[in-house]
């Protein structure tokens, strides 16, 4: 049974005949949209004189502006004041009309939304979960259409509605669907689908959906539902372009259209983001706490860009880069699922001391190319002779031990990593010697061949000096600009080595994820949206680490991003192009 509640129809009716997106509201101005004439922002359970995240927050979103929330170093101080609008952080005093004036006493959880790209989503639990499922044959638990999973709405035929349900009891059996209601949104579902691109993958398993794929059908659910202002934090993040320019021309077209289904939008982007011509105002949030709002061309003058140094590589990588001996060999390798072709005929040889940049379109087969060369893909069995790693054939390599040989960051295991609270920074970074999930050992940095590390053996000084060598290089000192290189560790990189792994900001769990693919020094690196989530400190010290001596010339390295300035080589440097399209690999110039 489909019931629509009354506060819901009220809220459309409420929307349609008296608050134009124009403005006007019965003859005078229509209330604002969000309004905070000066309020700081606090922990839940906190006020002053304790320090607030957000200090002296003065905010107003008049009916036909268009905002976008900047973070200007710190991605956890842009997600506090969305969580602030979302009722998740307490603003002090409160702001006396209420935070949204244009709800007009309605209920803000009903209408409002968030959907959040930048981190994790907080969902995921403290075990291990296996990732790899959607490479293989689905099983049964895993089976759920991407219609089932997101649009289980939609799943009945809408003339299968009219018939009772002869097993409820008859209480139950009131006629409360409303079918010009419904009716309306199953118009609106096909619509979405069709213009987000995602009518084709309905009846696919949600689990082998990309990642481009999943982010834009959790926008569409997010629209599917009555919803009046929707909060995106960077929607562009893991978008191809020509994705990201459809995604922001709709969004553009739901902002200024006067359905009632289309909700008022505010992006969060990052200050990196090229932001839409359509954006007419910002909320700059800076590092010191403080916010600057007002028109884009006024905000935009700030010189907020956090200044850490050129990102371009040194001196001694202009030159065309040497290749080394062969690492990976891939020779007419086709992945299918069933009829359908994701990878067909690929070639592509990787050699010491070369960058690649992979791309690749939202499921052109990026992550299930990776997953071949890391051996997690099934299909890696089957065509072992059409794939050489490491001088041997696949299937002559046990799993783990491939693991060994390639340091990884990717969202797959971002999401996968356990956040178990006993895990440390340093544990987490020391399991980057193995490549598994598991601290092991008693420095907590890996066995070798199966036994731990004997005392004072120089494998075990030379794992514990890595690890202080990316703890610097990586670590809270680097993200404010401080270049630091050697192996000794500050205080501060000390206390931070200490931290539980589970505590840390999303932006955090992420560089230290890259600390762990690099610490080992791997043959193989594979950074697979590596920036996701980060700060634009963080992205900053990362990239000064990559492109001087955190990856060696007797290291390759694969680079996975849709913006081509995310690459920390620049084609000077050498950095080669491997493009999939239509399930071809071609090395483009
Ligand atoms: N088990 C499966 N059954 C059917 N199709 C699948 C399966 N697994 C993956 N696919 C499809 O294979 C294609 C490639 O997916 P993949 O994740 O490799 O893309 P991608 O290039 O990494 O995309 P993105 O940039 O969005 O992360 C997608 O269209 C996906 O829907």
């Amino acid at each position: 049974m489909i019931s629509f509640s009354c506060r819901s129809r009220l809220a459309r009716q409420i929307s349609l005949s008296s608050v134009s997106r124009r403005g006007i509201h019965q003859g005078s101005p229509a209330p604002p949209v969000l309004h905070i004439p000066k309020s700081s922002i606090y922990a839940f359970g906190e006020t002053p004189p304790a320090e607030p995240v957000l200090r002296d927050v003065s905010w107003t979103i008049q009916p036909d502006e268009a905002w976008a929330v900047l973070g200007s170093g710190s991605g956890s101080s842009k997600r506090a004041l969305f969580e602030a609008l979302t009722g998740h952080r307490r603003l002090h005093p409160s702001p006396p009309g209420g935070l949204f004036p244009f709800l007009q006493g309605r209920d803000s959880h009903d209408v409002i939304r968030m959907v959040n790209f930048a981190h994790r989503p907080s969902s995921a639990g403290g075990e291990f979960y296996d990732y790899t499922a959607r490479y293989g044959a689905v099983r049964d638990e895993d089976k759920k259409t991407l219609r089932e999973t997101f649009f289980p709405e939609t799943a009945r035929p809408l003339h299968k509605l009219a018939i009772p349900d002869l097993l409820r009891p008859e209480e139950e059996k009131a006629p409360t669907v409303d079918f010009e209601e419904e009716r309306a949104k199953r118009e609106w579902f096909e619509e979405l689908t069709q213009r987000l691109d995602l009518a084709r993958l309905l009846d696919l398993p949600v689990i082998a959906l990309s990642n481009g794929q999943t982010r834009k059908a959790r926008i569409a659910r997010a629209l599917l539902q009555h919803v009046e202002l929707l909060m995106l934090d960077e929607p562009l993040t893991g978008l191809d372009t020509p994705t990201r320019t459809l995604l922001l021309s709709f969004l553009h077209s739901l902002h200024t259209s006067q359905s009632p289904r289309s909700p008022r939008i505010i992006l969060g982007m990052r200050t990196k983001d090229p932001l839409p011509d359509w954006v007419s105002h910002v909320a700059l949030v800076r590092d010191d706490r403080s916010i600057l709002t007002g028109k884009k061309q006024d905000v935009l003058r700030e010189p907020y860009l956090p200044s850490h140094g050129a990102s371009t590589s040194p001196l001694a990588h202009s030159q065309r880069r040497k290749h080394g001996d062969e690492l990976i060999r891939i020779s007419d390798l086709s992945v299918s699922y069933g009829p359908r072709g994701v990878l067909k005929s690929i070639n592509w040889t990787i050699h010491r001391n070369s960058r690649w940049h992979l791309m690749g379109a939202n499921g052109a087969g990026k992550t299930t190319l990776l997953a071949m060369l890391t051996g997690e893909h099934p299909q890696s069995y089957s065509q072992s002779s059409r794939l050489h790693l490491f001088s041997r054939p696949r299937s002559q390599w046990p799993t783990p031990q491939l693991s060994a040989r390639i340091g990884r960051v990717s969202p797959e295991i971002n999401n996968a990593f356990p956040r178990r609270h006993a895990m440390t920074v340093w544990d987490a970074v020391g399991t980057g010697f193995e490549g598994g999930f598991v601290p092991r050992g008693r420095r907590r940095v890996g066995f070798f061949d199966g036994v731990d590390l004997q005392e004072g053996s120089e494998l075990e000084q030379w794992r514990v000096s890595r690890m202080h060598e990316v703890l610097a290089a990586l670590g809270p000192r680097a993200w404010r600009g401080d270049v630091v290189t050697g192996t000794t560790l500050a205080d501060e990189d000390q206390a931070f080595s200490k931290r539980a792994f589970v505590d840390l900001s999303p932006g955090e769990q992420s560089i230290v994820l890259l600390m762990r693919a690099l610490v080992g020094q791997p043959p193989l690196v594979l950074l697979d949206e590596a920036w996701a989530g980060m700060d634009e400190g963080m992205v900053q010290a990362a990239r000064r680490y990559l492109s001087g001596n955190g990856v060696t010339d007797s290291q390759a390295c694969v680079v996975i991003c849709h913006w081509e300035d995310e690459v920390p080589w620049s084609r000077e440097d050498g950095v080669r192009r491997f493009l999939l399209r239509d399930g071809e690999g071609t090395e483009v110039s």
